[in-house]
């Protein structure tokens, strides 16, 4: 039997002060932000490790304590092609400082609050996390959202005359930044924090809107047992991830000295104004990532690259993104085309086994800020609904009756859906006319009830590849 991945197995792996506190133990934030400090670390250029936060009390299936039992030490396996040479890298990350669960040890996480070299928040709390859940009150041990947890930490580090954050959230929400700190400014006001709190808040703290790009598949369940004898250690949290990666941060140019990403020669954008790199990946490479979810698993594919392998699938993904997403985006449509093209790439990567159903979590969130905006737009301009995204509307509802696929949603969601589904006849109307779902009172939309109504009863008597089939040929 192989030892565990440990200090003891790796015994030169420097320790660096913490200097960053991440919200989100996930796959991404470990292959993508803590992977970036190693690099930075690696050449000098940081020397900081982050300590991390579990968001929510059940967390991801007790990844702190994993990463405990292997001194917090895990290993990225990067897996693909990039500038047309195959990457297969693995590296002992040792940019992270520990996990603190805020459920079991809430003053451990306060007392972050005194630690002058702490001057970075990264967080990723999925597109669920940064919200007001207007339950939690100052006193609680923690609060129960990701931002109420922040506002309490951060009312700690005020009350303790230090000075303030770079916050730089990574969720896939559209003005992430400042989301996260109208929501910090409103608790700050609910629970009468008073006006030097907030007056602190705004002039000492900086709240960057940012934009991720790389795929993390996860651990790679299936390859575990050759990996361990591969490397010659246990690691339980080993993460897989593309050697593409991308972060645009919306943030003054100073960032550029006080996180060098790009000095050590990490993709890395920082820049007055992400909002055009925000639109095409978000609707053209994350779109697409939602719409295939429902339609593949329910016609019992398993990864995305089944989808892009599949005659059919490939074909529909393409004309979404052709003639349904980049029309509507305000970019010149070359330079869509050609990110668009390099994304279907990206989505064949064969090194790499990227799980539909670990892209559906929280699919109803996803569909909002990944393709409703899109869908809007074009029924407005074009008088008309766009089929593909319609059809993968209507197969994400129907997913979520929870007797065909697994759903993996907040259970307020989860409940809304069965109350909705427990009455069949009434469900398109009852499910689009939830603005808490969606913003807005969905069967407003014209044509929008009667085509999903519609698409519903040919999902339920016909596969979705026929009903694919019908639409892409
Ligand atoms: N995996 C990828 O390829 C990838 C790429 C880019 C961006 N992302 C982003 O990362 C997020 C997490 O992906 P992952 O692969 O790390 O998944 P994961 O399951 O490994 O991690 C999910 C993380 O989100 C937290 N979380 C889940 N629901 C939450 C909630 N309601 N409130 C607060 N925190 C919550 C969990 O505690 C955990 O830290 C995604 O939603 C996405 O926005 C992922
Ligand atoms: O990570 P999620 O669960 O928010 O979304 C699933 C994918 O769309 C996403 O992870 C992409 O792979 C990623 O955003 C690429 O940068």
């Amino acid at each position: 039997m192989t030892n565990r991945l440990s200090r003891s197995t790796h015994p030169g792996l420097t320790l660096h002060p913490e200097r960053m506190i991440q919200f989100g133990e996930g796959n991404f934030m470990r292959a993508f932000v803590d992977w970036q400090l190693q690099q930075m670390n690696n050449q000098g250029l940081f020397n900081g490790s982050a300590v991390l936060i579990q968001p929510i009390a059940q967390g991801t299936g007790g990844v702190a304590d994993l990463m405990a039992a292997q001194d917090n030490l895990y290993t990225v396996l990067l897996n693909g092609i990039m500038d047309n040479e195959t990457v297969n890298s693995r590296e002992i990350i040792s940019s992270v400082s520990r996990v603190i669960n805020p459920y079991m040890d809430y003053e451990a996480y306060l007392a972050l609050a005194e630690n002058d070299d702490l001057e970075f928040i990264t967080s990723n709390t999925t597109e669920a996390g940064i919200a007001y859940l207007p339950g939690d009150r100052a006193d609680d041990a923690p609060p129960k959202s990701f931002p109420g947890k922040l506002t309490a930490l951060l009312h700690r580090r005020f009350e303790l005359g230090k000075k303030g954050f770079v916050i730089i959230p990574c969720e896939l929400i559209d003005r992430n930044g400042e989301k996260l700190r109208e929501i910090v400014e409103r608790y700050a006001a609910d629970w009468n924090l008073g006006a030097e709190f907030l007056q602190w808040l705004k002039s000492e703290n900086t709240f960057c809107c940012s934009l991720v790009d790389r795929i993390v598949p996860g651990y790679p369940r299936d390859q575990a047992a050759a990996l361990e004898a591969e490397l010659g250690y246990l690691d339980n949290v080993m993460v897989t991830a593309e050697p593409f990666l991308f972060w645009v941060i919306e943030g003054p140019e100073s960032l550029t000295e006080r996180l060098p990403l790009a000095k050590a020669g990490l993709n890395v954008v920082v820049t007055p104004d992400m909002t055009p790199y925000r639109e095409r990946k978000v609707h053209l490479l994350n779109g697409p990532h939602t719409a295939m979810v429902p339609l593949g698993l329910l016609a019992g594919l398993e990864t995305v690259e089944d989808v892009m392998n599949d005659g059919t699938f490939s074909r529909f993904v393409k004309q979404l993104i052709e003639e349904e997403l980049i029309p509507m985006l305000d970019l010149p449509a070359g330079q869509l085309l050609s990110y668009a093209d390099a994304v279907q790439e990206r989505f064949r990567n064969p090194f790499i086994r990227h799980e539909l159903t670990s892209i559906s979590l929280n699919s109803i969130s996803k569909f909002k800020a990944r393709l409703l905006p899109v869908l809007l737009r074009y029924q407005q301009e074009r008088g008309q609904l766009p089929e593909r995204m319609t059809l993968a509307f209507a197969a994400l509802l129907l997913s979520y009756r929870g007797d065909r696929i697994p759903r993996q949603d907040g259970a307020e969601v989860l409940a809304v859906f069965d109350q909705a589904w427990s009455q069949p006849d009434s469900f398109v109307n009852t499910i689009l006319g939830d603005s808490s779902l969606w913003g807005q009172d969905l069967t407003r939309l014209p044509g929008l009830a009667d085509a999903i109504a519609a698409h519903l009863q040919q999902l339920e008597h016909e596969d979705s590849r026929a009903a694919l089939q019908e639409l892409v040929g």
